[in-house]
């Protein structure tokens, strides 16, 4: 059995775009991976149930989406929607209703689209958002996360407010009903995974280098924090920004990637306390995005600033991970995604 993966990457330096590499489960390798679409810093990629590939397209003065279909050894550019400024830095995907998020970091605006299979990838509707917090990084609103809840609302995270919002999405793509939960000042809220019983969230901040264990109430879709910890070890002195953050499909471990620190914190939840359990070394620098694979038995790491990807197996029942494969050659890669082929 195989998987897909794809890479999203910054084009700043050797990279020409979008990367496609093969996990074998049986011999447990990725293959090297291959360019399969030339495109302006892809840096992160999604994907909907009809296997279009939406991906952050940023090129001179403008940025946005586009929209590709995936053919078996390329992609190719249907549509792209970009505005003049800043790209975005995160797609969500919402299959029911065919919807597809933009959070720019840069503006402060969630964008919502429509893409089916058969019309015109189109845009719904867009928030600005405004705020501040105490971090000089956090002179302004950035948001860097806009994706669904388990009960289909919109959750999103504001890296430079320390805010995370709810919304309910109407038919014609706009938000309403607002909800905010407020985290501990400079935070600095990133990216959040819900656990599989639709009643906690885990919350990486970047600044911080902490998650927050959120209790999540789906009547008014409400978060209260029950619990926050270090991503990283006390006697670490040097710069941290926590990234990406994931959960394995029975919900009983946590990982999150720490670029400075180089490397992944496990993290156990025993239902009620989220617990330490180990920080591996990434073997490589700045790990800014990661994926477990579909079987739950694989993790791959991208590491952005030494232009490598690492495999590590991951136990089911520990949640530990061991080294695979260190030198997966892979240019400024900053997402990683699998799908099974
Ligand atoms: O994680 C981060 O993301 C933001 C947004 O990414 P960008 O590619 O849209 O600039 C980035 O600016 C920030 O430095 C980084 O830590």
């Amino acid at each position: 059995m195989t998987e897909k993966i794809f890479f999203g990457t910054y084009t700043k330096k050797t990279s020409q775009g979008i990367y496609q590499a093969n996990l074998n489960e049986t011999n447990n390798t990725c293959s090297k991976p291959a360019l399969i679409c030339t495109l302006s810093n892809p840096t992160y990629l999604n994907i909907n149930r009809y296997q279009q590939i939406f991906a952050v397209v940023k090129d001179n003065n403008l940025g946005g989406v586009a929209q590709l279909n995936l053919n078996s050894h390329s992609a190719e550019i249907t549509e792209q929607i970009v505005a003049s400024g800043a790209a975005p830095c995160y797609i969500g995907i919402d299959n029911q209703r065919d919807l597809v998020f933009s959070a720019n970091y840069h503006t402060g605006v969630v964008r919502v689209y429509r893409s089916t299979a058969n019309q015109p990838f189109k845009l719904l509707s867009e928030k600005k958002f405004s705020g501040k917090g105490p971090r000089p990084e956090q002179e302004a609103s950035h948001i860097h996360y806009a994706d669904l809840t388990p009960d289909q609302r919109l959750t999103v995270c504001d890296l430079g407010a320390d805010r995370v919002y709810t919304f309910e999405i109407t038919a014609a793509g706009t938000l309403t009903h607002e909800q905010v939960f407020e985290t501990e000042a400079g935070f600095a809220p990133r990216h959040l995974v819900f656990h599989p019983n639709g009643n906690f969230a885990f919350l990486v901040g970047e600044l911080s280098s902490q998650i927050a264990v959120l209790k999540y109430n789906a009547l008014n879709g409400t978060f209260s924090q029950i619990q926050q910890l270090t991503t990283i070890p006390a006697t670490w002195d040097k710069h941290n920004g926590a990234a990406a953050i994931k959960i394995s499909a029975d919900g009983k471990f946590i990982y999150v990637s720490n670029r400075g620190h180089d490397s992944i914190a496990v993290f156990a939840w025993d239902q009620e306390k989220l617990h330490l359990i180990q920080t591996i070394s990434v073997a490589g620098s700045f790990p800014r995005d990661f994926a477990i694979d579909p079987t739950g038995k694989f993790l791959l790491v991208a590491n952005q600033e030494s232009d490598n990807a690492t495999l590590f197996s991951r136990s089911i029942q520990s949640g530990q991970l061991a080294y695979l494969q260190k030198d997966i050659p892979i240019p400024e890669g900053v997402c990683v995604k699998f799908i099974q082929d």
